[in-house]
């Protein structure tokens, strides 16, 4: 099988995690101030409304490269904050996304709601960073673990205080996810190892979610009628990056959108 920028992704990921290991022990994450803190419920947030954004920091991404190089995170998950994000993501991988661990940090000292750690996960030394650097929730990607690997880690992050979003893309990772207590399941549009995007993915999938799982849609997403279509498929997150991070001003784009989706939800509800 040839491979794929996931598989070179994970690679990279294996390696970097033996590195920072060496750099920083689980013991000394563990004494970090942030580490004490009490964390916030993604999940309460999504609950709490009809629908919630998790509006995401990335400066670049391996699907359309450079979104907004220089940002800084701080100024945008202020701004997502004011514009009525119920959540904020913000990317820590390096080599692909441009991202770090200081930009959760940097984010967690501008915001009161909920972070998502977003990475490859596929070492617990990673759930310690997370919460040692200001994360709420972390993402865990079926496609790359197992089912085994997916119950361990959503103990673990439990334990942590942290709640887990289980990112699934097919029926085959829907099913490992369904096998351990997550939080919050996340249909991603995009294909990771092909980059291609539909919202048939979230469309389709939506009806084997059990009904009492807090689902969000992931990727791929821009306009108010998108989200409206997706709500009424049970819906109550919508993780979005790239349409706002291409934005000049993210934070005014993630405004928009939320105020036109409660437009025309409104309409849609009259009828
Ligand atoms: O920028 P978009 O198309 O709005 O997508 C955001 C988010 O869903 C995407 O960044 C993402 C979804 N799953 C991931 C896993 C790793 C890295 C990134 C992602």
């Amino acid at each position: 099988m040839t491979s794929t920028i996931l598989d070179l992704i994970v690679m990279n990921k294996r390696a970097e995690v033996q590195a920072r290991r060496k750099v920083q022990t689980i013991e000394q994450l563990s004494r970090k101030p942030l580490f004490g803190r009490a964390t916030l419920s993604l999940k309460k947030n999504l609950l709490a409304q009809p629908f919630g954004i998790i509006a995401e920091f990335k400066r670049n991404s391996p699907s359309k490269g450079a979104l907004k190089p220089k940002a800084n995170a701080q100024e945008i998950v202020l701004a997502y904050e004011q514009a009525g994000a119920a959540g904020v993501s913000i990317l820590t991988d390096k080599p692909f996304f441009d991202g770090e661990l200081l930009d959760l940090q940097v984010g967690r000292s501008a915001t009161a709601l909920p972070i998502l750690r977003k990475d490859f996960i596929i070492d617990e030394y990673q759930l310690y960073e997370a919460k040692a650097y200001g994360a709420d929730v972390v993402l865990l990607i079926a496609n790359i673990l197992s089912t085994k690997e997916i119950q361990f880690f959503t103990q673990q992050a439990h334990d942590l205080g942290l709640e887990v979003l289980c990112e699934v893309h097919n029926m085959e990772d829907l099913d490992k996810a369904m096998e351990a207590p997550v939080d919050i399941i996340g249909v991603n549009n995009r294909n990771l190892k092909t980059f291609e995007v539909s919202l048939e993915h979230s469309k389709q999938l939506a009806a084997y979610i059990p009904e009492d799982t807090v689902r969000i849609s992931e990727s791929g997403l821009r306009s108010a009628e998108d989200l409206v279509e997706l709500i009424q498929c049970g819906y109550r997150g919508f993780l979005i990056g790239e349409a706002f991070m291409i934005s000049p001003q993210p934070g005014d784009s993630c405004r928009r959108l939320i105020e036109a989706t409660r437009r025309r939800l409104q309409e849609v509800n009259a009828l």
